[in-house]
């Protein structure tokens, strides 16, 4: 039996695959390469270079590998490009999820975990956010990752098939031990530019917007390791295989950091007074959305390890010292 993590060469999908392989787990990987890379996949894991929407390759791929349950990362990531491309990230999120889900109900896999995002819940008028507010995106991003959480509710109610929904909040750090980190070429997330910054690989960075309703005028977020994120999959794995009812649960850790105190962090931490140049919103940002974290606490027993913005920024900076030469080291070989 073997577990299908789909996106596996990817940032969040290549640390949940190290998890499941520590853990002893059988793992098989399909993504298409666009924005993850071969050599982020773990060799103890099996890749298939091929798309989701590939139905054939897919349930080809499950039945092969015996996959009883899938964790399904694949998909398109960047608010910003949502909002320009909103059919592209309905294509890529919404309808392919659907093809992958029918796939799990037509071959018999029970147990699906998704990766759901905080961007469901748009700008909410409460922070902490719980699970039980009402969702309402603001970009089309988060409406295509709000459709998937309803297709996956109504086929666990009309069929054998449970799920766990994973809101994220935002995804930073890199695995401690140096094996993975993010490796996304004109990254935007704000932990990796920052990093790419004070290393001296981009001159100067931007803040974009300095007049949100926020105490330093600056957008909030609840800033979750990516290790702790992987953590929360193999305690949603468990309660599903133990029978567990289909949930959504956030992930994050209850603590909201603004984007001028995050640049502060890796100043602080990297040693160096990089620029930033203060610049307009951009679209699609939420002021302020921080995770209320109780329910997956509670439920599911996750309990974080690594709860510390100075540790996720030094492992980040860690990561970016070394992916360049990996990278090239990748394509001698
Ligand atoms: N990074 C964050 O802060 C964050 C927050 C909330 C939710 N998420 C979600 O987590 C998931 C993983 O995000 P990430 O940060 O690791 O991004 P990523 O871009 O590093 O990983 C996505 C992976 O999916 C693959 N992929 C994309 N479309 C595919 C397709 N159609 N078929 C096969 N493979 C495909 C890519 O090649 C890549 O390896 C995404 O679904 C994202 O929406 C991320
Ligand atoms: O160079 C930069 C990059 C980002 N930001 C700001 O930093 C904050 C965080 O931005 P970013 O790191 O891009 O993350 P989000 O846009 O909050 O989205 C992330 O977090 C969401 C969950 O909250 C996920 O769903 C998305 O996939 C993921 O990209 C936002 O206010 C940005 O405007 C800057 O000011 N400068």
């Amino acid at each position: 039996m073997s577990v299908l993590v789909t996106g596996g060469a990817g940032y969040i999908g290549s640390h949940m695959v190290l998890e499941l392989v520590d853990r002893g787990e059988d793992v098989v990987v399909i993504d298409n390469l666009s924005t993850g890379f071969r050599w982020a996949v773990d060799r103890r894991a099996t890749l298939v270079v091929g798309d989701i929407a590939d139905n054939a390759l897919v349930e080809e791929t499950i039945r092969a590998h015996g996959v009883n349950a899938i964790i399904h990362f694949a998909g398109s990531i960047v608010v910003p490009d949502s909002v320009a491309d909103p059919l592209g990230y309905y294509l890529n999120n919404t309808v392919k999820s659907r093809g992958l889900i029918a796939a799990a109900v037509q071959t018999g896999v029970r147990n699906f975990i998704f990766s759901s995002t905080a961007a469901v819940y748009g700008n909410p008028e409460d922070n902490p956010v719980s699970e039980s507010a009402p969702p309402a995106p603001m970009s089309p991003y988060g409406s295509s990752k709000l459709m998937t959480e309803i297709m996956l509710s109504d086929a666990s109610r009309a069929h054998d098939f449970r799920f766990v929904a994973l809101r994220y909040f935002n995804v930073a750090g890199a695995d401690p031990e140096g094996r993975s980190g993010q490796s996304t070429p004109r990254a935007t997330h704000l932990i990796k530019v920052a990093c790419e910054t004070a290393l001296g690989k981009r001159p100067q960075m931007e803040v974009f917007g300095t007049d949100y309703p926020t105490p330093d005028g600056t957008c909030v977020r609840d800033y979750i390791h990516v290790s702790d994120l992987a953590n929360a999959h193999s305690v949603a794995l468990d309660h599903l295989r133990r029978g567990g009812v289909s949930d959504i649960f956030n992930c994050g850790y209850s603590k909201g950091y603004s984007v001028i105190e995050v640049i502060a962090a890796v100043k602080q931490v990297s040693g160096v007074d990089f620029r930033v140049l203060l610049s307009p919103r951009r679209p699609g940002d939420p002021a302020a959305i921080v995770a209320a974290t109780a329910k997956i606490r509670e439920k599911l027993g996750w309990q974080p390890q690594h709860d510390n913005l100075e540790q996720i920024v030094a492992q980040a900076l860690n990561w970016e010292r070394r992916v360049d030469a990996l990278k090239a080291e990748a394509h001698e070989g």
